[in-house]
């Protein structure tokens, strides 16, 4: 059955998220940004680059400002200062409402911005606009369709009547996924996108994330994750924040190693990296 929906999956996003995307211009990049919460430094000078045919992961310990980098990246945040550009248009420069419609993006802060009594369908379809509220557009019958579509993709298609705020975390978490695929994006950004699932959801998903990082139609995806054995085969680079810096980004296989890996989570680890392309990660006694 897994085999089955992650071939299905991998199949519709062959055919569904193509969009075309500029070789030369590098999907997502920001450049020295800077952010202050309430006089604290959150993100200290963070350059990031992301081109089309990359599929990064971001660690980082508790606190260490993934989040609102990636909130940043998603253009729900601006930096005090430095640079975002998404598909080679710079944020502040051009309407941030027609960007977002290209970046497919879930996060648990997304999910708690949502009513709790919007219902699944609503919580695909207003991604068309990216949008939180059905309320501000116009959907046609094509829109209801992919809707529809996208949570039949994600298992969820029963619960497209439920209020989000009456369903099961992991339930949360599939409608989320659902509605990043739903405008066709250009860049998929993914906030701890296992969080909350259990280990057959987890597993469900590190598949079908291999599948988009293996197939090179697929848009560029950036995943945050704590746990090494998320990151799913096929994954390009790498990037490692600590205390609000970037501590090490690149190339998976240069990037991922035990002595990065322990200062970033400051304890000592050991890292496996099994030949199915999936890594573990565990504190010697
Ligand atoms: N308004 C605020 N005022 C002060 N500090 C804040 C504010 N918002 C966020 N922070 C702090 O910024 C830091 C980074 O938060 P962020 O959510 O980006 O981290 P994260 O790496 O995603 O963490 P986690 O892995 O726990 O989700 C945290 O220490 C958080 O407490």
């Amino acid at each position: 059955m897994l085999i089955g929906f992650c071939a299905r999956l991998t199949t519709w996003l062959a055919v569904h998220v193509t969009t075309p995307v500029d070789n030369s211009t590098a999907a997502l990049r920001v450049a020295d940004i800077v952010v202050k919460r309430d006089g604290v430094l959150i993100i200290d000078r963070i350059s990031l680059e992301v081109e089309s045919d990359q599929r990064w992961v971001i660690l980082g310990a508790n606190g260490s400002g993934k989040t609102t980098l990636m909130r940043i990246m998603a253009m729900y945040d601006h930096p005090m200062s430095g640079t975002v550009e998404v598909l080679g248009q710079r944020l502040g420069q051009t309407d941030v409402r027609e960007l977002r419609r290209n970046i497919g993006y879930a996060s648990a802060a997304l999910a708690a911005q949502l009513r709790q009594d919007i219902v699944a369908h609503d919580v695909v379809r207003t991604a068309r606009h990216a949008a939180l509220e059905p309320w501000w557009h116009r959907y046609d019958d094509a829109d209801d369709a992919r809707a529809d579509e996208c949570l039949d993709t994600m298992h969820v298609g029963h619960l497209s009547d439920r209020r989000f705020g009456t369903l099961s975390s992991g339930e949360q978490q599939r409608v989320l996924l659902a509605r990043t695929l739903m405008n066709d994006p250009a860049v998929v950004l993914l906030d701890e996108p296992s969080a909350r699932l259990d280990l057959g959801g987890r597993e469900e998903l590190v598949a079908t994330l291999a599948g988009l990082a293996q197939n090179t139609d697929a848009p560029p995806f950036v995943m945050v994750t704590h746990h090494v054995d998320e990151i799913p085969p096929g994954v390009t680079h790498l990037a490692m924040i600590r205390d609000g810096q970037l501590m090490t980004a690149g190339p998976i296989d240069d990037t991922l190693t035990a002595p990065a890996l322990s200062e970033c989570f400051g304890l000592d680890l050991h890292l496996d990296r099994r030949a199915d392309g999936r890594y573990a990660a565990w504190a010697p006694r």
